[in-house]
């Protein structure tokens, strides 16, 4: 077998003659020599030492792509998470801190929780500090220094004991202050623009040749990372948004052509719509920004909520916050302190067009409730499978920083945890695939119009490549791949 390596700033590829590539994560030893290693501390503690194989073998890795033929190459690994045998922190040298950006999500205090308490019982670390109101804290604000028990019941709150902003990345402001204050391991939780952010903060760590690990622990409602499985906060925000989707069926059902509309967050990826839909079973119309739709006309929103309202005398509506924004008036281009941009309210929007058209044009008595819960399903603690995720992910991140990993990610691949490197996470979004089994099952279970035309669904296969065994999952963690 022949190996062959190579490396770029970001990250290396190891690849093998049968087609296995390894797309690994940057080490300490990449740029710092001669680092000494110490024996993981994990080795004497009660709890773990009972384990058979508690370590991680060092050359262990996570395949991306689970559905295989057998002629298939081995395809794309990342390396597997986990603690090794040897770290290159002595536990009294570790100062680490933790800092959470972006919009809130159900888990932040776990995650903040489990890296303290991960830190402390696992590794005898001692010296935890919380960064203060997103990337600005690092250089405008106090620091909170963070112990097991002052993070001991924080998991049961919703929110971020830490604070959160958008904006105020200044990178050689973050680096410096890292440095001054002797901060060696530097935990950073938040979405896509966040991680984008950890990973110019590791190359400016790495251009100042400092033993310091960056470790990213992505965080988006939206499930919009790509790579990873899901992320952590997306199950309570769906199990939330099922209250919501209850109190507009019921208050549909109450009345004569009774309409509930319910908006769900999503700027550009419409899973969290796609889950509370199928979750419900109450739904008759789920509108995500990846299928564009249209009201008017034959095959169009409202000759297909005429029929509905026919049929059962009351419907209800899903529509993700990033759905049918080509179809608003242009507004003037406004963006977030994070430059992410600001979109215009389609629920409203919506709301206003079915009214107009059924009672002023077609005449119908109806009864429309809006119901827009945005922020009541990101603001509540997470569900219990979320904080058992929300652990493992800031225990893998320990062990990853502590092994001396650096510029790295962490999350569940097919359902191992896995190191990968920032770009891989940052380079283009996780969407709903339209073309994809998960949404097919899902105007299977609504049986809402697709709004495409023959002709939309062969250009829209053209453009996703053919649907096949090999990516075309069971699931949304397998229909993900179709969209890399
Ligand atoms: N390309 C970038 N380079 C450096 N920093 C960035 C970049 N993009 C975003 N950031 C910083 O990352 C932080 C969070 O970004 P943003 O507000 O886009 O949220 P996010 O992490 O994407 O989370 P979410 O969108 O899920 O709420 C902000 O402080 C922002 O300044
Ligand atoms: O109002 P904020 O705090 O900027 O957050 C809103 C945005 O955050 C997100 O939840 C992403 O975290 C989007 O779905 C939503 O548009
Ligand atoms: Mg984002």
């Amino acid at each position: 077998m022949t190996t062959s390596s190579s490396s770029s700033s970001s990250s290396d590829f190891i690849c093998c003659e049968n087609g296995y590539v390894l797309e690994d994560v940057p080490h300490l030893t990449d740029y710092i020599s001669d680092l000494p290693t110490y024996p993981n501390p994990l080795q004497d503690n009660p709890a773990y030492s009972v384990v058979k194989q508690y370590f991680v073998n060092v050359d262990d890795t996570v395949c991306q792509k689970i559905v295989v033929h057998k002629d298939s190459p081995r395809g794309v690994h990342f390396r597997r998470a986990g603690p090794r045998q040897r770290v290159y922190f002595e536990s009294d040298e570790v100062h680490a801190c933790i800092v959470t950006c972006g919009g809130l999500c159900p888990g932040l205090n776990t995650v903040i929780r489990e890296i303290v308490c991960g830190l402390y019982h696992m590794y005898d670390v001692r010296k935890v500090l919380g960064i203060d109101g997103g990337y600005r804290g690092f250089y405008s604000r106090n620091t909170i220094p963070l112990t097991p028990k002052v993070v001991n019941d924080i998991h049961k709150r919703g929110g971020t004991i830490l604070g959160t902003s958008r904006g105020g990345h200044d990178t050689s402001k973050i680096v410096d202050s890292i440095q001054d204050r002797g901060i060696n391991l530097v935990f950073i939780i938040g979405g896509d623009g966040t991680q984008k952010g950890a990973s110019v903060i590791f190359e400016e760590i790495k251009r100042r040749g400092l033993k310091v690990s960056v470790a990213g622990i992505p965080k988006t409602i939206d499930n919009d990372i790509p790579v990873i499985d899901r992320s952590f906060g997306f199950d309570t925000a769906v199990e939330e948004a099922q209250r919501a989707i209850n109190a507009g069926h019921v208050e549909a059902e109450s009345q004569e052509n009774g309409i509930g509309i319910v908006k769900l967050m999503g700027r550009y990826s419409g899973f969290i719509a796609m889950y509370a839909t199928l979750a419900s079973r109450d739904v008759d119309c789920c509108l995500i920004p990846e299928s564009p739709f249209y009201l008017e006309g034959a095959g169009g929103l409202f000759e297909f909520m005429e029929k509905r309202l026919k049929e059962n005398g009351h419907m209800v509506i899903v529509i993700a916050e990033g759905a049918g924004q080509d179809l608003l008036a242009k507004s003037m281009d406004q963006q977030d302190a994070s430059g992410n941009k600001l979109l215009q309210d389609v629920g409203h929007w919506l709301s206003d067009k079915i009214k107009d058209h059924f009672t002023r044009q077609r005449k119908m008595v109806i009864n429309l409730k809006y119901i827009d819960p945005t922020y009541m399903i990101r603001a509540v603690p997470s569900n219990a499978s979320d904080n058992v995720y929300c652990t493992l992910l800031a225990h893998s991140a320990v062990h990853g920083a502590m092994a001396g990993y650096t510029g790295f990610t962490v999350g569940p691949v097919n359902g191992r945890h896995a190191y990968i490197p920032f770009y891989r996470v940052t380079e283009v979004p996780n969407k709903v695939v339209i073309t994809d089994r998960m949404w097919a099952r899902l105007l299977a279970s609504t049986n809402q119009p697709s709004f495409l035309s023959p002709k939309d669904i062969i250009e829209e296969k053209k453009v996703e490549g053919p649907p096949t065994q090999l990516l075309d999952g069971e699931n949304c963690m397998d229909d993900k791949l179709v969209s890399k």
